[in-house]
C-alpha cells in the first residue's frame, strides 16, 4: 500500500477575542473565574500518566489575595525526579518510533482543545495563579499557546523536508532523530505559553521530557497537563514534578542520559545550570544541548523627531501590562529633552485613568505581582528611589500588601544614566527615564548598548529615516527583538521569533524553526545502489 506524504494544516494566528464590556465572551471568562475561584484544588504531580500525590502538601496562593484559600499542590522529592526520569527513559522507543503525523496529531488537538472547550478554564487558571487580566492571559495562555502549537508543527515539517540531494547512484538522506537520552524543561512562571512551549516542543520532535514548572504557575500548568492528556499525549512522555529547582537540577544534570536543557527564567540560575553541566560534561553519553531565554532591561529610545503620544502609550503599555513582568518590558527609557514635557504630560493623563486591583474586574490594567519576594523587591527600588539625591519617583509609589501583592505603576526619573533602576532587572511596573539633551543622541545611543549586560528587547522612535537607520546599526546587538516605532512587549508567534543575546539568553528563538531544529540529531544517510567492486581509480588501469 502507497503511503503519501502528509501535509499539515496552514497555521494561521489564533484570533485574540476583544472581551467588550457585556460581551457573552467576557461574562463566560468572569464567571468561570468565579466558579474556579471558589473551588478547593489539590494537584498532583504526573509521573507516567499517573497523578502522584505526596505527604508534602504546598499552599497556592493567589498574588491578588494572599489569604484566599483555593487548595494545594503534592510537592515532590527527589523519588519522584529518578521515577520521572526513568518513566521518560521507558516511554522513548515507543514514542519515538511512532509516525510524526501521530505526535502533530496530538500537538493540533490540544491546540483545538485550548482554542475551544479549555480556553476559559486554562485563562482563568492564569488570572487566578498568575494574577494576568483579561487581555493579558487571552493573549498568553490561549493564543500565544495555541500559536506555538500549531507554527511548531509547520516547523516540524519543513525541518523534516529539508533534505540533501543526490548524485547519481546514491540516494542521500537526512534523518532527523531525537536526541538520545530524556530532556529537561524548566518553566518560568510568567507566561502560561512558555511553560507550554518548553516540554511539548521537544515532545513534538520524537523527545521524551521530564519537565519542572515554577511552583508559582502550578494552577495552569495543571489545566496544560490535563489537556495534554486528552488530546492523547501517551503517558510517560511528558512527566510533570512540583519538586525544589535546586535540587532537580543537582540531579536531572548529572545523569548520564540527561541530553537537552530548555529553560527559561532567570539569568543567574541558567548560568548556575549551565556552568553545572560543563562540571559533568564527562558524565553524559552525548553533549547535551543547552537552550536558555532568560533576563531582559529592555530599553526604549527616543529621538527627537518622534511622536510624543506614540512615545507614551508604548511606555504605559510596554511598561505596565502584566505588571511590568515580561521580560520584554520597557524598563529604561531615554527621552530627549526637547519632548520630553509633552511625553510626561500624556503619560500623567493616561497614568490617571489606569485602575489597579483583581483581575476579576476587568477594568483593572494592573493587577498584582506574583509574589511577597517579587514585591519586596519593587519596594527597595521605590523607597531607594524616593530617598536618592539623583533620582525622584514621578508617577506611583504606591505599594500595598495587604490584600493582595499590589504595586502601582512607577516612573522613576533619574538625572544618572547608570542609576541602579536603569541598569538591573527589576520585574515590576516600575519604569526609569532618563532625560538626554537633544545633541547628545549619538552619545545616547553608546549608553543604551552599555549600560546593561542583557540584550533581550528594544525600541527606537523617530519620525527621521536617518536616525532610524543609525540606531538601527548602532543598536545592532542590544536587542534580540527590535522594534521601530512600537513597544518592545508582544511579539507574536510565527511573526517575531522570540529571544536575546548577551546575558539575555541562547537567542534560540522560541516559536521559530530555529529552536526545533535544537531538538533533534541528524542522522546523513548514503545508500550506494551499484556498489564498486574494484578499488582502482580510472587510471591505474
Ligand atoms: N527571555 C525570555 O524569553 C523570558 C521569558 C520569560 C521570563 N524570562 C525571565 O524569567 C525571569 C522570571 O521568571 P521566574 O521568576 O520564574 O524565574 P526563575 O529563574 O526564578 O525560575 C525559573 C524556573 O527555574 C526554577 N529554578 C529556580 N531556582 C533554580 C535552581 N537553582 N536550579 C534550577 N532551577 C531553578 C524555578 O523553580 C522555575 O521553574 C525573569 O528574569 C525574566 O526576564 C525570560
Ligand atoms: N514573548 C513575550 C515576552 C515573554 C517573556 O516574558 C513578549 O514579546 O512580550
Amino acid at each position: 500500500m502507497s503511503k503519501a506524504i502528509s501535509q499539515v494544516p496552514y497555521a494561521v494566528n489564533e484570533p485574540v477575542r476583544l472581551y467588550e464590556p457585556g460581551s457573552p465572551e467576557v461574562k463566560n471568562l468572569i464567571s468561570t473565574y468565579k466558579k474556579m475561584w471558589s473551588e478547593k484544588l489539590e494537584i498532583p504531580m504526573v509521573i507516567n500518566g499517573k497523578e502522584i500525590t505526596t505527604e508534602n502538601k504546598e499552599r497556592l496562593v493567589s498574588p491578588q489575595d494572599h489569604q484566599h484559600d483555593f487548595g494545594f499542590y503534592y510537592k515532590g522529592d527527589m523519588k519522584h525526579v529518578d521515577d520521572a526520569i526513568n518513566t521518560a527513559l521507558a516511554a522513548r522507543a515507543q514514542w519515538n518510533n511512532l509516525g510524526w503525523e501521530q505526535r502533530a496529531a496530538i500537538f493540533l488537538k490540544a491546540a483545538d482543545l485550548i482554542a475551544g472547550p479549555y480556553r476559559d478554564r486554562l485563562n482563568a487558571a492564569t488570572m487566578i495563579g498568575q494574577s494576568k487580566n483579561v487581555h493579558q492571559t487571552e493573549i498568553d495562555a490561549a493564543c500565544e499557546f495555541i500559536d506555538f502549537l500549531r507554527f511548531n508543527v509547520e516547523f516540524m515539517t519543513e525541518i523534516y523536508a529539508e533534505q540533501p540531494v543526490s548524485s547519481e547512484g546514491i540516494w542521500n538522506r537526512s534523518e532527523y532523530r531525537p536526541l538520545e537520552g530524556f530532556c529537561f524543561a524548566v518553566t518560568p512562571f510568567n507566561f502560561t505559553a512558555i511553560a507550554g512551549n518548553l516540554p511539548t516542543c521537544m515532545a513534538m520532535m520524537g523527545n521524551v521530557v521530564v519537565w519542572k514548572p515554577s511552583d508559582k504557575q502550578i494552577y495552569s500548568a495543571h489545566v496544560l497537563m490535563d489537556c495534554f492528556r486528552e488530546a492523547g499525549l501517551p503517558d510517560g512522555v511528558i512527566n510533570m514534578i512540583f519538586t525544589d529547582g535546586k535540587e532537580t537540577a543537582d540531579k536531572v544534570l548529572a545523569h548520564p542520559d540527561f541530553t537537552a536543557l530548555h529553560f527559561t527564567g532567570s539569568t543567574s540560575v541558567f548560568q548556575s545550570m549551565w556552568k553545572q553541566i560543563g562540571d559533568n560534561i564527562h558524565k553524559y553519553k552525548t553533549y547535551p544541548r543547552i537552550v536558555g531565554e532568560t533576563g531582559g532591561k529592555d530599553f526604549v529610545m527616543v529621538h527627537p523627531s518622534a511622536n510624543a503620544a506614540g512615545v507614551a502609550t508604548a511606555l504605559v503599555r510596554g511598561s505596565f501590562e502584566y505588571q511590568g513582568q515580561k521580560c520584554s518590558a520597557a524598563s529604561r527609557a531615554y527621552i530627549p529633552k526637547s519632548l520630553w514635557n509633552e511625553v510626561k504630560e500624556i503619560m500623567a493623563a493616561q497614568l490617571a485613568t489606569v485602575k489597579v486591583g483583581s483581575p476579576e474586574d476587568p477594568s483593572n490594567f494592573v493587577n498584582a505581582v506574583i509574589d511577597q519576594v517579587s514585591f519586596d523587591r519593587c519596594k527597595k527600588y521605590i523607597t531607594n528611589a524616593q530617598n536618592s539625591s539623583e533620582a525622584e519617583v514621578i508617577f506611583g509609589g504606591k505599594c500595598d500588601d495587604s490584600k493582595g501583592f499590589f504595586v502601582d505603576p512607577t516612573v522613576i526619573l533619574t538625572t544618572n544614566p547608570k542609576y541602579e533602576s536603569v541598569c538591573e532587572e527589576i520585574f515590576g511596573p516600575i519604569l526609569s527615564i532618563y532625560v538626554y539633551e537633544d545633541e547628545n543622541w549619538a552619545e545616547t545611543l553608546k549608553l543604551v548598548d552599555e549600560t546593561s549586560p542583557y540584550s533581550l528587547t528594544g525600541s527606537i522612535f523617530s519620525q527621521d529615516r536617518y536616525a532610524i537607520a543609525e540606531a538601527y546599526k548602532a543598536l545592532e546587538n542590544a536587542a534580540g527583538n527590535f522594534y521601530i516605532n512600537d513597544k518592545p512587549t508582544g511579539a507574536v508567534v510565527g511573526q517575531q521569533p522570540f529571544g536575546g543575546a548577551r546575558a539575555s539568553g541562547t537567542n534560540d528563538k522560541a516559536g521559530s524553526k530555529m529552536n526545533l531544529l535544537r531538538w533533534t540529531s541528524v542522522r546523513s544517510i548514503k545508500e550506494t545502489f551499484v556498489t564498486p567492486k574494484d578499488y582502482k581509480y580510472p587510471y591505474l588501469g
